[in-house]
């Protein structure tokens, strides 16, 4: 029989410093002995208080393994966090309408900026008269963004791109006019970088050529002090530890605010209201309408949506309609995190849905969610034939989509993750083309080929068909659509379609797990 001494560490009651603790003093009071259990029963409590909470986020953990993960990829103004309005509206309407009145701020945003561009147009090419569609990167062009005169119609065009020259006394007339306007709208022009502080929550991101405003997630209830339903950023999520958003605090967080609420924005309210018929002459101005007709200013689409709307959205006591706020635009900064209960087939899945901030800046922020992604759905802007990335305007944004589409499908980490690929913002393709803005003239491959929507959409969707192939050893299905997210009755039923092919393929996934 073998005797062997224990080691400390294993020795019995006798040695354990625990026990030591816990057993009673030899000659213990009546006393000690309360005090002496109660000690005991606080600290059982506290340890079942603990298990229990273990208990719980083993339990999370494992049922967060369980839900969808999705994530929204694409270039900067693809539409991503549009889409993510989108699903919102379907599958979380409630937050939506409780962040509704904050949209307000950003719309207001939406209006200023497009206002001091036209008078830098102005500034910039009031007085030439050559009739120009220089595109070319690098050009003198003061908006290398987005839109065109779609809106226009064929009489204003031709009033607005006439080639005569003005008389010297009409062109000091409307000079007067223009330096008029641009005095009486200068108190709101004063605004636009308070507005932007507000939004941004004075986060000033490098590389943001136009002075755009990023803003991290949740901006819209800390501007309310509400709380977010059930969407939050990773930063501030229960996993924790990939936080990829900025941690500035954003004066959202805290917002003077009065009787009316948010100080600065009811200003901002009062101010758009006084200065809206204005907005509407400079809008509509012929010296305004030759800039657009000769392409020297081009407003992106929702500048000019909102610029349309300019009575309405800036009337006192104005609520964005829902249409607005998918109009509404904001860059993203990082990744926000949002969260939705989707039923699919009768069950009901948490899914986790991920949009990202597009800009070139924004997308090492991506990698951390790739590990764990069961779908991705990405965004290639079709309509954005004749831009350049505003990050490098060197880059045709539909090559940089491009590019990118192909980095996706490549990467080692998202082999197995199911595909969707939508071929956005089509409803402006339709317009660009019908404006006559041509394919060959930014894409040189597109050679001869008819100038019509069938064409340039099958064009750009085979070769983004062609990347996927390349990279494509598990032979893995893309699925396509042609879309236009700001359309919420198309845009409903292509996210029920993609839904369900998701689900299934989770389901797949799950039965070989
Ligand atoms: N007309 C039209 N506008 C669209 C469409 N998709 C997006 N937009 C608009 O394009 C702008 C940019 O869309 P966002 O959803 O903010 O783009 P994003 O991909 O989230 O951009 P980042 O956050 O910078 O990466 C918004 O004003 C949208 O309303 C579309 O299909 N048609
Ligand atoms: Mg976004």
């Amino acid at each position: 029989m073998i005797h062997t001494q224990r080691p400390p560490s294993v020795s019995g009651s006798i040695d354990d410093p625990l026990a030591a603790v816990l057993r009673p003093s030899p000659g213990e009071s009546p006393h000690d002995k309360e005090l002496r259990l109660q000690r005991e029963a606080d600290a059982k409590r506290i340890s079942d208080r603990i298990d229990e909470q273990l208990s719980i986020d083993r339990e999370r953990y494992k049922k967060s393994k369980q839900d969808v993960r999705l994530l929204l990829l694409g270039q900067a103004e693809s539409g991503k966090s549009t889409l993510q309005k989108q699903f919102q509206l379907m599958y979380n309407p409630t937050s939506l309408e409780e962040e509704r009145i904050s949209w307000r701020a950003v719309i207001y945003f939406n209006i200023m900026r497009p206002v001091r561009r036209i008078f830098e147009g102005l500034d910039a090419f009031g007085d030439s008269d050559d009739d120009d569609d220089l595109d070319l990167p690098g050009s003198s062009k003061i908006i290398a963004s987005s839109s065109d005169l779609t809106q226009l119609s064929p009489e204003l065009t031709a009033s607005g791109s006439s080639s005569s020259p003005l008389s010297p006394a009409s062109a000091a007339a409307e000079d007067a006019q223009i330096a008029l306007l641009r005095s009486k709208l200068s108190p709101l022009l004063a605004a636009e970088s308070s507005l932007a502080d507000r939004l941004s929550g004075g986060l000033n991101v490098a590389g943001s050529g136009k002075g755009n405003v990023y803003v991290r997630s949740g901006w819209q209830a800390r501007s309310l002090n509400l709380p977010f339903g059930r969407s939050r950023s990773r930063g501030d999520s229960v996993t924790g530890g990939r936080t990829s958003i900025s941690a500035a605090r954003s004066s959202l967080d805290n917002p003077p605010t009065g009787a009316g609420g948010d100080l600065l924005i009811e200003e901002v309210a009062r101010l758009v209201d006084q200065s809206k018929d204005d907005i509407k002459q400079l809008w509509q101005h012929p010296a305004v309408r030759r800039l657009r007709a000769r392409r020297k200013l081009r407003l992106e689409e929702w500048a000019e949506f909102f610029m349309d709307n300019i009575t309405r959205v800036c009337s006192s006591g104005y609520v964005p309609t829902t249409d607005d706020i998918l109009h509404a635009r904001i860059q993203t900064m990082g990744v926000a995190e949002h969260i939705f209960d989707v039923a699919v087939h009768g069950r009901v899945v948490t899914w986790h849905l991920f949009d990202v901030g597009g800009a070139r800046g924004q997308r090492h922020t991506w990698i951390p969610f790739f590990d764990d992604a069961n779908a991705i759905i990405f965004l290639a802007p079709v309509s954005a034939y004749d831009q350049y990335l505003e990050e490098d305007p060197r880059t045709n944004r539909i090559d940089d989509s491009l590019q990118l589409f192909t980095q996706i499908c490549s990467n080692p980490l998202l082999k197995k993750v199911h595909l969707v690929l939508f071929l956005n913002k089509t409803d402006v393709l339709q317009k660009k083309l019908s404006r006559g803005i041509r394919v060959k003239k930014y894409i040189t491959s597109y050679g001869d080929r008819p100038q019509e929507f069938e064409s340039v959409v099958n064009y750009f969707k085979a070769h983004f068909t062609q990347a996927h192939k390349r990279n494509n050893e598990n032979k893995r299905v893309l699925y396509t659509h042609l879309t236009s997210v700001v359309d919420t009755k198309a845009t409903k039923s292509i996210i029920t379609n993609v839904s369900d092919s998701i689900f299934r393929k989770y389901l797949e996934d799950a039965a070989l797990v």
